[in-house]
């Protein structure tokens, strides 16, 4: 099948690649001319696992191509996924200015039948604006061209998004007609492996359930988030209550990790919207008002830590391992080291950071200052540092020596985000310890 995606972001390159790779013909369109420039020489713009030979080998075989050519690419594909950013505005609300002028440049250039499908995660009620707009393009050419357009979101995760598109627990397609579901069940057909995972439904409920999804999952983590602060003070452990809570399958393992917030491009953009859409409904949605409160606070508890324990924080330095808002990705957004970093930074400390993959995003974010220094391994982090703060769980930070860092840093203190270690054993390092909801055990 021939197949357009217009984004080539994490989730428009990981779909295109990998339609690519089961045999379709597929088409990138990107409006910034350097991603594709780098798309074409053969790179991906972004970190991501396994998906750098996915796309260079679909670009040789001839099934995989790019350009900023929007007009080539309406014409390539039958299908034409809209996965493009939906980032968070001012108050909240998604911000439809992208998929919308993608669908307009589809109702510009189209010139037979379309099946147009929004990926992005776009608010209940986009379809029907994504229709309108490209309506009112063929209305203005005096074009009578037929299309449909269905809701395909995506559950992709960054860092094992690969993974994730070719192995799908479902496929979510919303339609109102059978002509595109049966378009996207032939696409979809080889992502099936031992039964069907399309899940059709209407329209506005394939839209509501991605944030459904989402905010559930936020939840999860804000919850044990403040059942973590409690546990702090009872004397509990939240590692102890998790593996507890997390046998029973009804409620089960995953999603239920306490640390210093959740982060990334979906989790607090989608939360928020969601909180939005209920406003606009007069449907307050108080659950998750409170979610994204317990998460904003989360994401403070390092630096209140911190400055708890070292004081005045002018002259002083703090060594971050990890930026990246979690493991395997270079992905910076909403990352909690960000909101660590620049309250250090307001306080006038200063950071020395080490993460594996991010620290190039990091430095075209914040570029060059006095006050920050990106180093090349964990423990050039701690040099002259006085604390240690773990903001992602990265592999290569679970094993550390503790007696080399304890020489390094001024104050032999660690302040966990992720829990990677086991209390009793860092204490008996020398260490003071504090991670989330093990206060009891913590030095
Ligand atoms: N990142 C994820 O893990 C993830 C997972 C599931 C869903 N989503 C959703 O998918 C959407 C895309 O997310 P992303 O992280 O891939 O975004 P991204 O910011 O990485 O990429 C978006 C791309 O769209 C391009 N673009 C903007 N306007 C365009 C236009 N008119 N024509 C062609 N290209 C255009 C941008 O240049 C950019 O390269 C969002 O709605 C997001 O919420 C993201
Ligand atoms: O038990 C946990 C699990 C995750 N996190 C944090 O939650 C954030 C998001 O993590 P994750 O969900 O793994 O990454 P994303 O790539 O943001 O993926 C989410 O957002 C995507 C975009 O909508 C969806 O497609 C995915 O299904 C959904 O998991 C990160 O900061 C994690 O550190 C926790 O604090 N505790």
């Amino acid at each position: 099948m021939n197949v357009t995606v217009f984004g080539s972001g994490y989730v428009g390159l990981v779909t295109a690649a990998c339609l690519a790779e089961v045999g379709n013909h597929v088409l990138c369109v990107d409006v910034d001319p350097d991603k594709i420039a780098t798309l074409k020489a053969g790179h991906c713009p972004f970190y991501e696992p396994g998906i750098e030979s996915l796309l260079t080998r679909n670009a040789a075989a001839n099934r995989l191509d790019f350009t900023t050519d929007a007009a080539t690419g309406v014409a390539h594909g039958e299908i034409i996924f809209i996965a493009v950013g939906t980032p968070p505005q001012e108050d909240g609300s998604a911000d439809l200015q992208y998929v919308l002028a993608v669908a307009r440049t589809i109702g510009t250039h189209m010139s037979g039948y379309r099946v147009v499908c929004t990926k992005s995660t776009v608010p209940v009620g986009t379809s029907a604006k994504v229709r309108k707009a490209l309506q009112e393009k063929l209305a203005e050419r005096g074009a009578d061209l037929p299309f449909d357009v269905v809701s395909n979101p995506e559950f992709l995760k960054e860092g094992a998004a690969v993974e994730d598109f070719m192995r799908p627990d479902r496929i979510i397609v919303g339609t109102d007609g059978p002509r595109p579901l049966e378009r996207m069940r032939a696409l979809y057909a080889p992502f099936n492996r031992n039964h069907d995972r399309v899940m059709a439904m209407d329209v506005e409920s394939a839209e509501l359930t991605k944030y459904a999804a989402n905010a559930m999952l936020a939840t999860r983590i804000s919850f044990m988030n403040e059942l973590a602060l409690l546990a702090e003070k009872v004397g509990a452990d939240i590692e102890s209550v998790r593996r507890g809570i997390g046998s029973d399958p009804r409620i089960g393992f995953q999603f239920l990790y306490a640390g210093c917030g959740y982060g990334g491009s979906c989790f607090p953009k989608d939360v928020k919207a969601l909180v939005k859409t209920g406003h606009e409904h007069e449907q307050t949605l108080q659950v998750l008002t409170a979610v994204e409160a317990a998460n904003d606070r989360q994401k403070h508890l390092l630096f209140e830590r911190i400055t708890a324990y070292l004081g005045d924080l002018r002259g002083k330095t703090v060594a971050i391992w990890g930026l990246a808002f979690k493991p395997n990705t270079d992905d910076m957004r909403e990352a909690p080291s960000r909101v660590l970093m620049e309250a250090i930074w307001a306080a006038g400390g200063k950071v020395r950071a080490f993460d594996p993959v991010a620290m190039e995003t990091t430095r075209k974010l914040y570029g060059e200052r006095p006050d920050f220094q990106l180093v090349d391994a964990p423990e050039a982090a701690c040099e002259d540092a006085d604390v240690l703060a773990i903001v992602t769980e990265w592999a290569v930070f679970r094993s550390p020596d503790f007696a080399a860092i304890k020489k390094l840093l001024r104050q032999p203190a660690i302040f966990d985000g992720r829990n990677l270690y086991d209390p009793a054993v860092v204490a008996a390092a020398g260490f003071h310890y504090q991670s989330i909801g093990r206060g009891a055990k913590a030095a």
